[in-house]
């Protein structure tokens, strides 16, 4: 099986699957709702985030490879992003491979610890199992990432919006940079909770 990266275009050449999100899709993901309603006044359709992949099975014996594209922007000073998951078996690793344009991983344990990562072109970002991850774009371009992770992993979006989102947004420092703020609205996961997580969808079935 042979596949081509085109960084520019953002895609995975060769691969059959494909999802986008507008930014419509994106409602209570930003800190700012009256610059979001204002994005949304002109922008709503327009593609905020786009996924093409080569999905060759569902067990964890595969490997899911793809490509995603994110354009640039803020929603007032908070930065473009993706609206990050934890794997549904949460034990499920990623990788993400730099291609074009600058971005950050933002990571989240159960716990509540944060990691951040750079990403550039040709960076390599590893995301443990049992970390929540969402990708940022801080640059003026668009972000075009490679990524893979076991093709059973699947992603649970729930985590971020029982605990009022991540712990921390990626924000314009006035600057020309970025800087991360604490979220207000963040409640951290109770023991049973985490626990929940490490134990895995079958314990809970
Ligand atoms: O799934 P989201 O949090 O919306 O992020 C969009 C995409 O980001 C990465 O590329 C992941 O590998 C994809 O599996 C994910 O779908
Ligand atoms: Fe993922």
């Amino acid at each position: 099986m042979s596949l081509a990266v085109d960084p520019e275009r953002g895609r995975l050449l060769g691969a059959e699957q494909r999802y986008a999100k507008s930014f419509g899709d994106l409602a209570g993901l930003y800190a700012d709702r009256t610059a979001f309603e204002a994005l949304l006044a002109s922008r709503r359709d327009e593609i905020a985030y786009e996924v093409t992949a080569y999905v060759p099975g569902d067990r964890v014996n595969d490997l899911i490879v793809g490509v995603t594209r994110m354009v640039p922007g803020r929603v007032g000073r908070e930065f473009f992003m993706t609206r990050g998951h934890i794997h549904a078996r949460a034990d499920r690793p990623e990788i993400y491979h730099g291609q074009s344009g600058h971005g950050l991983m933002l990571m989240e344990s159960p716990a509540g610890e944060i990691r951040i990562a750079k990403i550039g072109p040709g960076s390599l970002c590893y995301v443990p199992p049992f970390w929540i991850h969402r990708s940022v774009n801080i640059g003026d371009t668009d972000l075009v990432m490679l990524f893979a992770y076991p093709a059973d992993s699947g992603q649970d979006y729930g985590i971020i919006e029982r605990s009022g989102g991540m712990r921390v947004r990626i924000m314009a420092d006035g600057r020309g940079g970025w800087t991360q703020e604490p979220n207000p609205h963040w409640r951290p996961r109770s023991a049973a909770e985490i626990a929940r997580i490490h134990a895995g969808p079958e314990a809970a079935a």
